[in-house]
């Protein structure tokens, strides 16, 4: 049997992992599952899958999943804490699926613990690529995309020479505002943001799809977990989201993966590496399909990925700073307080601030990070007060 946790168990990523193991009932058996505020479905969860114990992150819903879990013998415990303490209990197999940089510090103890992270928090590689790296090299542990885009040109990889990279193309579906003006963008609404046209996906990083922040936070992680320069990355609008990534050879040669916009497969990939498993997701039509398309992203309408841009020749804290900018940008776009296109400027604006108070550190520590994180929060709150 192969131990699994799951951090972030009650989200989209959380949900589609435990269906896929929840098939394969005699081969896993559950450790530990991780959530927030949806207490009654972490518990509904860790009775199915019969979890050693559940964990929420709010110290505030302990008592609910107490009662949730009354007389099933499955521990409970709640608060960050908690959740990294639970990243470090055995297992051979850990899910990082939080979603923010609350992933990083559990995701950090996952590879202490010298385990397979299946990493789908691509905030974390934002963040600290460099650190969470070089941990799971300390440790002997392996990190396995999970990123649809990333989990596809790791596949493409597969027995090829990684000198031998030209370039990297990873697609982006355009998001739900692909063919809206400006103007109409400046008047968009956090359910207009959320709907995203090919995949279902958690409500942050479908509205970061709407503005490009996914693909701008996507361009970050390609640099840190495959190591290729940032000028030979690029990000290419494909909206039918069928092809995830491309990989070009120096002989001109494009590996491409394709497959229908469902999840199950990069968590699929991660979960039977290096073994291939039979998984529940569609086989491609192609003559139904007809035709796929592509158009270079606006980089003028999406300054995301012109940031991200900045960002990698920065290095350093800049990543930690420019994701923590960003979920500020986007909890003021939740709350009304700022528009869609503002959140590109809340973002610039504390980079801008940021920029001179030494963030050029080669491989910066966890508590390094966390610091950026707090001081790039607070002043994204101030540019937010001051729009
Ligand atoms: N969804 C997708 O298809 C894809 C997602 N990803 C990445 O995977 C990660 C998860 O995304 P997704 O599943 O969509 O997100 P969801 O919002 O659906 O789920 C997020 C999970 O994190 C938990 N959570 C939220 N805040 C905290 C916190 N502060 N501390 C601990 N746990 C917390 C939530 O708990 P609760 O809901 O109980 O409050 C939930 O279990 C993100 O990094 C995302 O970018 C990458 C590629 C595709
Ligand atoms: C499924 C996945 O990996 C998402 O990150 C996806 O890429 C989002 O779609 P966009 O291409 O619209 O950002
Ligand atoms: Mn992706």
């Amino acid at each position: 049997m192969r131990r699994i946790t799951v951090l972030g168990a009650t989200g989209s990523i959380g949900g589609n992992t435990l269906d896929l193991i929840g098939r394969r009932p005699d081969e896993f058996q559950v450790v530990a599952l991780t959530g927030g505020r949806n207490v009654a479905r972490l518990a509904e969860l860790a009775r199915r899958h019969r979890a050693e114990l559940a964990v929420t992150a709010h110290e505030d819903c302990l008592d609910d999943l107490r009662a949730a879990l009354d007389g099933s013998g499955i521990e409970v415990a709640a608060g960050a804490q908690a959740i990294t303490e639970a990243a470090a209990r055995p297992a051979d197999w850990i899910m990082s699926a939080i979603v923010g940089a609350a992933g990083l510090p559990p995701g950090l103890r996952a590879l202490e613990q010298g385990t397979t992270l299946a990493l789908a928090n691509k905030e974390s590689l934002v963040c600290a690529g460099p650190l969470l790296m070089e941990t799971a090299r300390r440790h002997g542990a392996t990190v396995l995309p999970v990123d649809s885009e990333h989990s596809a040109v790791f596949q493409a990889l597969i027995g090829e020479d990684v000198a031998a990279i030209e370039r990297i193309i990873i697609t982006a579906s355009g998001g739900a505002f692909r063919d809206w003006t400006v103007d109409e963008m400046a008047r968009a609404t956090p359910a207009q943001a959320a709907s995203h046209p090919n995949w279902d996906m958690g409500q942050r990083i479908t509205i970061d799809s709407a503005s490009l922040f996914n693909k701008a936070l996507e361009l970050i992680e390609t640099h840190e977990y495959f190591g290729i320069p940032p000028e030979r990355i690029e990000a290419l609008v494909h909206p039918e989201s069928m092809i995830h990534a491309m990989v070009g050879f120096r002989d001109g040669a494009l590996m491409a993966h394709i497959g229908p916009p469902d999840m199950r497969h990069a968590i699929g990939f991660a979960l039977n590496h290096p073994d291939r498993h039979d998984l529940p997701v569609e086989r491609l039509d192609f003559a139904a399909l007809g035709q796929f398309t592509f158009r270079a992203p606006d980089e003028v309408k999406y300054p995301a990925l012109r940031l991200a841009r900045e960002v990698m020749a920065a290095g350093g804290l800049s990543g930690a700073v420019f994701n923590a900018a960003k979920e500020r940008a986007l909890d003021g776009f939740l709350e009304g307080r700022v528009s869609f296109p503002q959140m590109a400027e809340v973002v610039e604006a504390t980079l801008d601030t940021m920029s001179s108070s030494g963030l050029g550190i080669a491989v910066p520590s966890l508590d390094m990070v966390l610091d950026a994180d707090a001081r790039a929060r607070a002043t994204a709150d101030r540019v937010i007060a001051g729009l």
